[in-house]
């Protein structure tokens, strides 16, 4: 079997975890990686064997001297590479798009960038299908992905009607936690609706969802708190199984002592996840309350690995490698070991 060759041009919080993920598919070889820095994360990527370039000719001297051993320059990059995953930060992502069309690479962005820059948006379970055989599309970000994954679960079923959600988001990734972040406050939106429920129509169109969203002083991961109003009264178990059917969602429950981010977060370490990743989003069961036709939930989104899953998705669909939505995503959740629930096991 002919493997799609994989760049991913940007090593840092998404960047490091694609690289990884892709290592990971029996349809995937990763051909190397490119960054700026030579900070100790791209020296850890070299001790473990990734080829690494420099991304721009003015890095180049200066990853040289600090010792890293380059495999070569990005150009050399995508001359291995059929599909690269652009996981550089907002605004220098957008840059690159002329750079991966002229070397006839196929290229993935994120959330940082505007649907406008690709003209499709991903979500695996929602839109594969459109995504095939593209040039390139734009992997929607960690609150949109959860967004499009949940509501698009009461849609499929006929529930959905329309949703309000607010949105608690971290203020920083912990890795930059010394350089950023707010402290002993929350900071609102300065609009309403907030960015992201607009953003999950360019992956379904017709949802009506408005979403409100504050900046917290914590840096584990985001929650979410939604109202949703379903076309016709429904029972509990009803909404439940709307749920446990599409992927990508796991339940949790108070009862587990499961009561907060951090205690999830706990939980991955646990498991033994990967750097404690959590690629699912996290609804409590137990806190979820149906009142006729009113629903109301919380779950949370971590937002350092959320995407995953649909990055190795999306590179299946525009390299054309699979035509069948659900057989990337189950081969992919295979892959990186997703569940349904965590401590129950019902998969
Ligand atoms: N951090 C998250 O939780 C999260 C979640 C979902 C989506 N995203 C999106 O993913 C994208 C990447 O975000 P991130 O959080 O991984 O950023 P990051 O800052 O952690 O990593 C970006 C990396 O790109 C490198 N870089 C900077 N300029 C470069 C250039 N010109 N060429 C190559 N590399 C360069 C940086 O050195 C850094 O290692 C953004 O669009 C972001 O909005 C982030």
């Amino acid at each position: 079997m002919n493997k799609v060759r994989v760049a991913v041009n940007g090593y840092g919080v998404i960047g490091k975890r694609v690289a990884d993920a892709v290592a990971l598919q029996e349809d995937m070889a990763l051909a190397g990686v490119a960054d700026v820095v030579h900070d100790y994360r791209l020296q850890v990527a070299a001790q473990r064997g990734f080829a690494i370039h420099a991304a721009t000719f003015e890095a180049e001297g200066a990853m040289r001297a600090a010792g890293l051993a380059l495999a070569g320059n990005l150009a050399e990059l995508l001359a291995k590479a059929d599909v690269v995953v652009d996981c550089t930060p907002k605004k220098v992502a957008a840059v690159n798009k002329e750079v991966y069309a002229a070397a006839g690479v196929k290229s993935i962005f994120h959330g940082g960038e505007s649907h406008a820059l690709t003209g499709h948006s991903f979500v695996a379970q929602a839109n594969y299908a459109s995504a095939i055989g593209r040039e390139s599309t734009r992997v929607v970000s960690c609150n949109t992905t959860s967004i499009v994954r949940t509501l698009g679960a009461l849609r499929t079923a006929g529930l959905l009607k329309r949703a309000r959600g607010t949105l608690i988001r971290r203020a920083s990734d912990p890795w930059e936690a010394h350089a950023e972040g707010i402290i002993n406050t929350l900071v609102p939106e300065k609009t309403i609706p907030s960015h992201q429920g607009p953003d999950a129509r360019t992956v379904i169109p017709d949802l009506d969802v408005v979403t409100i969203a504050v900046k917290a002083p914590h840096n584990s991961s985001h929650l979410h708190t939604w109202w949703v109003e379903l076309t016709r009264p429904a029972t509990r178990d009803e909404v439940l199984a709307a749920f446990r059917a599409a992927p990508r969602i796991a339940f949790v429950r108070s009862s587990d002592g499961l009561v907060a981010l951090n205690s999830t977060v706990e939980l991955m370490s646990d498991l033994g996840r990967p750097r404690g990743d959590m690629w699912e989003v996290a609804l409590w069961e137990d806190v979820l309350a149906v009142d006729g036709d009113q629903a109301y939930y919380t779950y949370q989104v971590f937002n350092q690995a959320i995407v995953i899953p649909e990055t190795i998705d999306a590179i299946r669909a525009l390299s054309g490698i699979e035509s069948d939505p659900s057989a990337s995503i189950a081969r992919t959740d295979a892959a990186l070991g997703l569940r349904h629930d965590f401590i129950h096991d019902r998969d």
